[in-house]
């Protein structure tokens, strides 16, 4: 791979505005059979989204995928999510119990919309074989798959049946696997998926590394077509985990779906726990990230989003930010 690059390494250049205000710019997107308000989906990890939060992201119109954790929960999710007339899209993982779980829901009718197979390292066999498996036994069922950095992964996992795949290998806020194993795309994210998207039939997923609210127009520029995020979800006053006060000052516990933290041992540990700064309310973010989303279309130069899969850019190399904070 020659010049690889990250999210601060890039800005994208302005066009000629056609819109006379940005309220007129239009930030849906659509992935499977459904539309949604924004291409910005919240992690599925345990301290970012709950069944309270996911239920407002339906209601609202936005896309979200449950976490899979608390694997006993799921049936009655679905069918809550169903009864309540909105889309239900959950996580599984590759591990025997699963296959059952699959098979008990396609006896039950239970369809859920969207199933996200959620993997450290999404290129196996244990995926391509869960992927077949959703299919056999759900075929309406839209099936994200990952997570993956190749393009030989996208192709066999779109290849094995995957509706879209998810791109990302450690460039996780609270990731340690660029650490502990040395492999990964952390450190060159937006170049990942770049040559991700160049070999993806179906869409993709850009998985971790987003800072700012800008970086969702990149990773859109760079062939993502629905991006997920984390650490921006985390701390707000609707996420799940515990707040403190430190130095006067609140925060809130974020940790990784692999740490010691979630799995209760210290085995194959690739995620650490962190606490970052409260933020508020979430539903202030969401509006935040729309109106930063409208402002970013109109510096493309059009009212639609897929205007930005086309602008032009400059790699900048680490300066984007000249010594300032990002807030
Ligand atoms: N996006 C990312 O960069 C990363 C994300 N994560 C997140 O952490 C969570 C836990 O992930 P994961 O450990 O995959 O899930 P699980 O702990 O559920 O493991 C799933 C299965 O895959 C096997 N497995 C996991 N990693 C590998 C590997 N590198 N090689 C061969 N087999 C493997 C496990 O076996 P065994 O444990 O015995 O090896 C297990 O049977 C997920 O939510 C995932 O998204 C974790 C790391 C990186
Ligand atoms: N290597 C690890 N990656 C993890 C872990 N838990 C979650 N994740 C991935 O991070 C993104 C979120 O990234 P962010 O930069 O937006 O905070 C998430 O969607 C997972 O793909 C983990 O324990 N280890």
């Amino acid at each position: 791979m020659e010049n690889v690059f990250d999210y601060e390494d890039i800005q994208l250049i302005p066009a000629k505005c056609v819109v006379n205000s940005r309220s007129e710019c239009d930030t849906s997107v659509t992935l499977g059979a459904h539309t949604f308000k924004l291409p910005v989906v919240p992690a599925n990890m345990q301290t970012i989204i709950d069944e309270k939060i996911a239920l407002f992201l339906a209601e609202k119109g936005y896309f979200y995928v449950m976490h899979r954790f608390e694997p006993e929960k799921r049936h009655a999710f679905i069918r809550d999510m169903h009864e309540k007339g909105l889309i239900a899209s959950i996580s599984v993982g590759v591990k025997e119990e699963e296959y059952g779980f699959i098979e008990e829901l396609a006896a039950d009718n239970l369809k859920p919309e969207y199933i996200t197979i959620d993997i450290a390292h999404g290129h196996s066999n244990a995926v391509i074989g869960m992927i077949q498996h959703i299919k056999n036994h759900l075929p309406e069922t839209f099936v994200i798959a990952g997570n993956v950095g190749t393009p030989e992964a996208v192709r066999e996992l779109e290849h094995a049946g995957a509706d879209a795949t998810k791109v990302g290998i450690g460039p996780g806020k609270v990731c340690i696997t660029k650490i502990k194993t040395g492999f990964g795309t952390g450190g060159w994210q937006l170049a990942a998926l770049r040559w991700c998207a160049k070999a993806a039939t179906k869409p993709i997923i850009a998985d971790g590394g987003i800072r700012t609210h800008g970086d969702v127009a990149k990773s859109i520029r760079f062939g993502a077509t629905m991006v997920m995020i984390g650490s921006l979800f985390a701390g707000h006053e609707e996420s799940p985990g515990e707040t403190k006060e430190v130095d006067g000052k609140l925060v809130k516990e974020y940790f990784g779906s692999a740490s010691e933290f979630q799995k209760g041992e210290k085995k194959n540990v690739e995620g650490k726990k962190v606490y970052v700064d409260h933020k508020g309310s979430l539903k202030d973010t969401l509006v935040e990230m729309e109106q930063d989303l409208q402002s970013a279309i109109s510096y493309a130069g059009g009212s639609k989003l897929d205007v930005i899969r086309t602008v032009d850019y400059v790699v900048v190399k680490n300066s984007i930010f000249n010594g300032d904070r990002v807030y």
